[in-house]
């Protein structure tokens, strides 16, 4: 799968390990950066996935803060996006099934690389369920101006 990830300097640690586990699995991984730990301002970073994601040049994306809610807060403010903040592993899967997330957004400070690899790999993996819940995605987008 074609993935787009990016950090800011709190998850830049987590973001470097998820690029190597990402790669050893066999995904084709677009490094957006940052290329080293030096302060950055989270909304630059989290502006390269989700317009990626959202122009159809990767299928996911991948953001790492924090927390997560920076990144989640700012890549949904790109049409086309539906960026969840996940902080554990049920979630991740529920986040693909119901709501079609297409960009995981991952605390790099309050959860530790075992864990966000575990989330990735289930949001990785996880189809999105249909049914009862396409409407609903659609009226996310319906909120687009
Ligand atoms: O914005 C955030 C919250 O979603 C991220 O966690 C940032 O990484 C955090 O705000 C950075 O904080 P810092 O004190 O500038 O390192």
């Amino acid at each position: 799968m074609k993935i787009s990830i990016a950090s800011d300097h709190a998850g830049f640690d987590q973001k470097q390990a998820l690029v190597v586990h990402l790669r050893k699995q066999g995904h084709d991984v677009v490094d957006r950066g940052p290329q080293t730990d030096g302060r950055v301002d989270y909304p630059d970073f989290a502006a390269l996935v989700a317009r990626d994601v959202a122009d159809g040049a990767a299928e996911r994306g991948v953001l790492v803060c924090g927390t997560g809610i920076g990144m989640a807060m700012a890549a949904n403010k790109v049409d086309g996006v539906r960026a969840a903040n996940v902080v554990r592993e049920d979630f991740a899967a529920l986040c693909r099934e119901h709501n079609d997330a297409n960009v995981v957004t991952l605390s790099g400070r309050f959860v530790g690389l075992d864990e966000n690899k575990a989330i990735l790999d289930a949001f990785l993996s996880t189809d999105f369920a249909g049914g009862r819940h396409v409407q609903r995605v659609e009226k996310i987008h319906a909120l687009e101006n």
